[in-house]
């Protein structure tokens, strides 16, 4: 069974899977317009640092229909390269964690600054076809690259989704186990659920079961107690946002992981393309983390479980600091160790054969 696409553009209109309806419904929602696309990235209906650059590039196009902009009185606004710009703007206030959807609407940019009027909107869609495709060959390169890295290994525990549904296709965490699974050799499992929005329980656990591969949702909190009884033999994650020293942003509750896994001596690789990278960082304190809303926890699915009296934090992202890393894939191979020095010899050296 070939698996759903996460988000296509077809006949100028941007198809996504709408994620927040799974794993109880497989459901689609369209966007035309650049409006639909930043709440559907803003509300994560897609979602996963890759898919949202890759939404946010399709969004841009919709500019050129968009009934808005269309009928703006605005001079500005009925010129097409400003109305591209002003899009590019108005869909980097949708998050603010995940860098991919800065360089993507960088790309973007360049486009509408390098290209003539009339071959504007021609030249938006195929930039952003081409970042969809140069993902789906980052998604299997980290898949060959991350693949020893787990080799033999019998459970592997992964937070949040960074498997296909984060992604154009086989994603970066659960790259290299969709690799290994092609032979039948992919290590078991283990899904943190991932509170408050059940990206683990939910989309992991979906699309892994989908493909065949053996998936075990466990809660957040007990990942120690299985590292400590030698159920776990290694961890890998995602990465919204990675800094040139190696601090990395991702999903909230991947740092006690990381702590986890040292203690117990285990292996914790994130897995991320080199467009994952803000190589203007340095400190993962400097990285911008998104605070989401109080119903997402005290509310789930509508159904109150906080008091009212009591305040709710909600932070959607937190820092694990480079030295808890033991490795980070990427397309172009294995940053072992990360450090300032060794990530900037890693983008230093020509990409040595195909992505
Ligand atoms: C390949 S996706 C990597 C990360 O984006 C992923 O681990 C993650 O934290 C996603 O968070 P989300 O809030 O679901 O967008």
């Amino acid at each position: 069974m070939t698996a759903p696409e996460t988000l296509r553009f077809e006949n100028h209109k941007l198809i996504l899977i709408d994620q927040t309806k799974l794993p109880g419904e497989l459901a689609e929602l369209v966007c035309t317009t650049v409006e639909q696309t930043h709440d559907a990235i803003r509300r994560l209906v897609v979602r996963g640092a890759p898919a949202i650059g890759i939404a946010a590039a399709y969004g841009v196009c919709l500019a050129a229909d968009d009934p808005d902009d269309r009928e703006s009185n605005d001079e500005s606004e009925s010129d097409p390269r400003s109305r591209y710009i002003h899009a590019i703007e108005y869909l980097a206030t949708s998050r603010p964690t995940a860098v991919n959807l800065f360089w993507a609407l960088d790309r973007m940019r360049g486009v509408v600054e390098s290209t003539s009027v009339e071959n504007l909107k021609d030249a938006l869609v195929a930039e952003a076809k081409r970042i969809n495709d140069e993902d789906r060959q980052m998604c299997h390169a980290i898949g060959r690259n991350g693949a020893p890295l787990l080799s033999g290994i019998d459970t592997v525990l992964t937070h949040c989704n960074a498997g296909g549904l984060a992604t154009s296709t086989w994603g970066t965490a659960l790259a290299p186990i969709y690799h290994l699974h092609q032979t039948g050799q992919a290590p078991k499992v283990l899904a943190d659920e991932t509170r408050p929005l059940l990206q683990g329980g939910r989309l992991t656990a979906w699309e892994l079961s989908q493909a065949g591969v053996d998936v075990t949702v466990i809660t957040d909190s007990m990942s120690g107690s299985l590292m400590r009884q030698g159920v776990i033999q290694a961890v890998i994650v995602g990465a919204d946002r990675i800094t040139a020293r190696g601090d990395v942003a991702n999903k909230i509750g991947t740092y006690p992981v990381a702590v986890l896994a040292r203690h117990h001596g285990l292996p914790f690789y994130v897995a991320a393309p080199t467009n994952t990278f803000d190589l203007e960082l340095d400190c993962g304190d400097d990285i911008p983390i998104e605070q989401r809303g109080r119903d997402e926890v005290a509310a789930p699915h509508g159904v109150g479980i906080v008091p009212d009296a009591a305040k709710v934090l909600n932070p959607a992202f937190d820092v694990t600091p480079a030295d808890l890393v033991t490795a980070i894939i990427t397309e172009r191979g294995v940053i072992q160790q990360p450090t300032g020095e060794s990530i900037a010899r890693h983008f230093a050296e020509k990409c040595s054969g195909h992505i």
